[in-house]
């Protein structure tokens, strides 16, 4: 057919929305006659309603109202979650035909990719509000249904589900949408309030100041002076995205607008339109910290540094990877100490260090007497020290994968239960993560959980090895600095200074230290070093070649030599690598067993 090659009929060709999501629909390969559908087996469904637990506890209250309002026209209230997969279905099914029944049922997946026009698909493809009805839908089957449907957003700015009515399409359904629509203003308003961290200012808009207090207002929440969640309702009607949460200041938004606390509403002119505002200021208020001068990273540019801020103080989950001792971890270190998050904790852990049995309860904690052997007093948990800060998970790669289906769980819903606890904490953290392992390789391999590796890699960035680093001479006069061999007026030559820029450093940056703690500690005040100082290896030209193995075969060469140039003494020796004595012991006992 000429100007409808997509064969739509009258009623959706004439209707944008209808039109477009049709055509996605053939797109998509799906065929109207089609009679198979995609579902969860119950196994799965059960790991993802475990992940929406908090999605559904906030949700429940409001439901169940809306579900007492559509009795009367026989239909249900469906929660999906972001990618349509019905996770609750409210209400009473009995008076629909058992194909409705089954095709509304937890385990269904109606994205748009996969049953074609509907309301809970097309409403998240538009990131919109929608209803469909009767022949609307694409698939022949579900035509006897009417479905209104809104998209959630939970107050970091993402899709976090869809609100859903959905009946019989032979009753009226003049008020569905609306009520859809409202109940998930509800919904938002109360989760951007019940989020709220002591730390945060929450802000409140709205032209008429009698709205303010209700769930019309439009809610905006600061942390110092970011702007860090809001509401759909602000964000829409004052123009944000959700890429600018974490970047937007309170003066970028309110130019001429003190950021003071306000508790009569007082009229604020935002794009040309007037506001009622409050703003509430955090209940507690946060040790201020001044940042430390511009984030320097010796292996890139200040822009690089300066994204990776960006990105922290939006809340993007950070994953690095890289060679053993690149820095990993000291570069976690300085962004969490630049960022919005430095008036909490840097908290690491490192998962492939803490025994399997322990690290649930190293990292949930515990309620007194949680089980035998807990402290009296019980115990926070790793996660709720970060609470404010940033949690740093080294090792990632390692972490067993029942606990990666917990911390799945928490970074979701930002709420964690102790060990032996029947409520659940609110928590608010950023994360990096980092590892030396290919975890794309793992998540193949069926040992790392896929939606854990996304939700941990929203931005994954890799640190070069030390031997790639540009300015490594520059770098090494540095750390001699930051080591205190200035101070003790002990320079090192030229020569010695390019020889070790020339080393290939399979320990990176943690050999290079430990052998420039070894040179201070062996050298005489107001010495210059020359190339004769290092230890043999590192002395002949060229450079000696990465081994197999490397780290620890360099590290078990190391600390011989530094036994042996303090004869032994395994006091000194440790001293001068910075090392426990137990350290050494443990090592020389593994070396010489070899
Ligand atoms: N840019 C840097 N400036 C100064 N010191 C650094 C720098 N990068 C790393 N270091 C030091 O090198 C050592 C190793 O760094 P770090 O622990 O961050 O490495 P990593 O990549 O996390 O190692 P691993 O993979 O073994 O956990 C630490 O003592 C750290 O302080």
């Amino acid at each position: 057919m000429r100007g409808n090659p997509l064969n739509l009929t009258p009623e959706v060709e004439a209707n944008p929305l209808l039109s477009d999501s049709w055509s996605r629909s053939l797109r998509y390969g799906l065929e109207p006659t089609a009679d198979d559908f995609p579902r969860l087996h119950s196994r799965e469904l059960a790991d993802r309603l475990a992940s929406h637990r908090r999605l559904q506890q906030l949700t429940q209250p409001v439901i169940d109202s809306l579900s007492r309002k559509v009795t009367d026209l026989q239909s249900v209230v469906v929660l999906s979650d972001a990618s349509g997969l019905v996770l609750h279905t409210f209400g009473d099914m009995q008076a629909m035909d058992k194909a409705q029944r089954v095709a509304l049922a937890p385990g269904n997946l109606w994205s748009e990719s996969g049953r074609g026009t509907n309301a809970i698909g097309t409403a998240l493809a538009i990131d919109d509000s929608c209803e469909i009805e009767g022949r609307q839908h694409f698939l022949a089957r579900n035509q006897d249904l009417y479905c209104a449907a809104v998209p959630l957003q939970s107050p970091d700015g993402r899709v976090a589900g869809v609100l859903d009515i959905s009946g019989p399409a032979s009753y009226p359904h003049h008020q569905t949408l609306a009520w859809v629509k409202g109940a998930a203003k509800q919904i938002e308003y109360l989760w951007v309030k019940q989020s709220l961290h002591p730390q945060q200012w929450l802000m409140s808009l709205h032209p008429r100041p009698e709205k303010l207090d209700s769930v019309d207002e439009l809610l905006l929440v600061f942390e110092d002076n970011l702007l860090t969640a809001g509401n759909r309702l602000a964000m829409r009607r004052l123009g944000l995205s959700a890429a600018e949460l974490g970047q937007m200041t309170f003066g970028q938004l309110f130019p001429d607008l003190p950021q003071q606390a306000v508790d009569v509403p007082q009229p604020l002119w935002v794009a040309g339109q007037r506001f009622y505002y409050r703003l509430r200021p955090p209940a507690r208020v946060s040790v201020a910290v001044t940042p430390p001068p511009g984030l320097r990273l010796p292996f890139s540019t200040p822009r690089e540094g300066e994204k990776l801020l960006r990105l922290l103080n939006a809340g993007i989950a950070l994953c690095i990877e890289g060679e053993t001792g690149c820095g990993k971890e000291h570069i976690s270190r300085m962004l969490h100490q630049h960022s919005r998050w430095r008036s909490g904790k840097f908290v690491a852990i490192n998962c492939a260090a803490i025994p399997e049995s322990l690290i649930e309860s190293e990292l949930f904690g515990y309620q007194p007497g949680a089980f035998t052997g807990a402290s009296k007093n019980g115990y926070p948990g790793k996660i709720r020290e970060a609470d404010g800060g940033v949690l740093f998970l080294d090792e990632i790669g390692d972490m067993p994968v029942t606990l990666q289906t917990r911390l799945l769980r928490i970074l979701q819903e930002k709420e964690v239960t102790p060990l032996g606890a029947s409520q659940s904490l609110p928590v608010n953290f950023a994360v990096i993560c980092a590892t030396h392992r290919n975890l794309a390789q793992r998540v193949a391999e069926g040992t790392f959980r896929e939606d854990l590796f996304y939700r941990l890699r929203e931005f994954a960035l890799t640190l070069p090895p030390l031997r790639q680093w540009p300015a490594r001479a520059a770098f090494i006069r540095q750390l001699w600095h930051d080591l205190g061999g200035e101070k003790r007026r002990i320079a090192l030559s030229s020569a010695l200074v390019d020889r070790l820029a020339a080393c290939p450093w399979p320990g990176n940056v943690r050999q290079l230290q430990s052998l420039l703690k070894v040179l201070l500690a062996l050298a005489e005040e107001g010495e210059t070093l020359e190339t004769d100082a290092l230890p043999e290896e590192y002395r002949a030209a060229p450079a000696p070649a990465p081994v197999a193995g490397g780290r620890q075969q360099h590290d078990a060469r190391l600390i011989a030599q530094t036994l042996a140039s303090f004869d032994g003494n395994i006091s000194k020796a440790a001293q001068a690598l910075g090392v426990a004595r137990s350290t050494l012991y443990r090592r020389g006992a593994r070396t010489g067993g070899r």
